[in-house]
């Protein structure tokens, strides 16, 4: 083998997105990945996920059938790294004829803030409640909800335990942009005015939902879901969100 040739393979890692165990990020994303498409979650290529693992972060491809991913198309960057890696020296792993997320540096926001896994998700409860908060409360309105028992679901901020069933559950909304990449200066600018949000939602877009582990991050995603849902239907019957 030349040595430009011996370099592609070593510069490309397969080993970091090979593994037998399910619970390997390369394995666990095609799988959270495939789960999310079911749920109307990641539909029409939209949405995603990554996860941070010691000193890697893995994380889905752009623009593909979210459902469809496979290990091998997984790209791996190493951490810490630069917010937005603007060349594929950032790249540990770069699978050739693929584009890694144009998420990117959403999720890495979210590693910073001490995250393990970030999930983006195109969900229509999720779009739906940022219209009906915009329309109720105007441009700067939170998402807030009290008494339903899965308000439980979601924790109160790092080390404070989760929600009572009486707390009220705020998740802020930032306003969508042209591209998905400018969304980042709003996402960190509503995890510094709320610290202890899990979750941010995207007006007209989706939300983004960050947990301290893989398992927190999917419940936490699936719980707010569920509120969301549950929110627009007892707005439909005219119910109020808070009691
Ligand atoms: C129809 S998807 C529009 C772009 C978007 O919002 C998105 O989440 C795409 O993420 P990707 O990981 O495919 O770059
Ligand atoms: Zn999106």
């Amino acid at each position: 083998m030349c040595a430009d040739a011996e370099k592609t393979v070593a510069v490309n890692n397969d080993h970091l997105v090979q593994s037998d165990d399910p619970e390997h990020p390369a394995n666990l994303i095609p799988a959270l990945c495939r789960n999310f498409y079911n749920w109307g979650w990641v539909t029409g290529t939209g949405g995603g996920t990554s996860i941070r693992q010691g000193d890697h972060i893995f994380l889905a491809p752009s623009g593909v059938q979210k459902e469809l991913i496979k290990p091998e198309n997984i790209f791996v960057i190493q951490w810490p790294t630069t917010k937005y890696p603007a060349t594929e020296r950032n790249y540990i792993r770069r699978p050739l004829a693929l584009k890694p997320s144009d998420c990117t540096p959403l999720f890495l926001t979210a590693f910073e803030h001490g995250a393990a896994c970030c999930i983006h998700t195109h969900s229509q409860w999720a779009v739906l409640i940022t219209l009906l908060v915009e329309r109720e409360k105007g441009p700067d309105g939170c998402f807030e909800i009290n008494n339903i028992e899965q308000i439980k679901g979601i924790p109160k901020g790092r080390g404070k335990g989760y929600h009572g069933y009486h707390d009220t559950l705020s998740v802020p909304i930032i306003e969508n942009t042209p591209f998905e990449e400018d969304l980042t200066s709003g996402l960190e600018a509503a995890m510094n005015k709320y610290p202890d949000t899990y979750a941010v939602l995207v007006r007209r877009h989706g939300i983004y939902v960050w947990g301290d582990t893989v398992a927190k991050a999917k419940t936490q995603c699936e719980s707010l879901d569920y509120l969301f849902k549950l929110a627009v239907e007892m707005h439909k019957l005219g119910l109020p969100w808070i009691k």
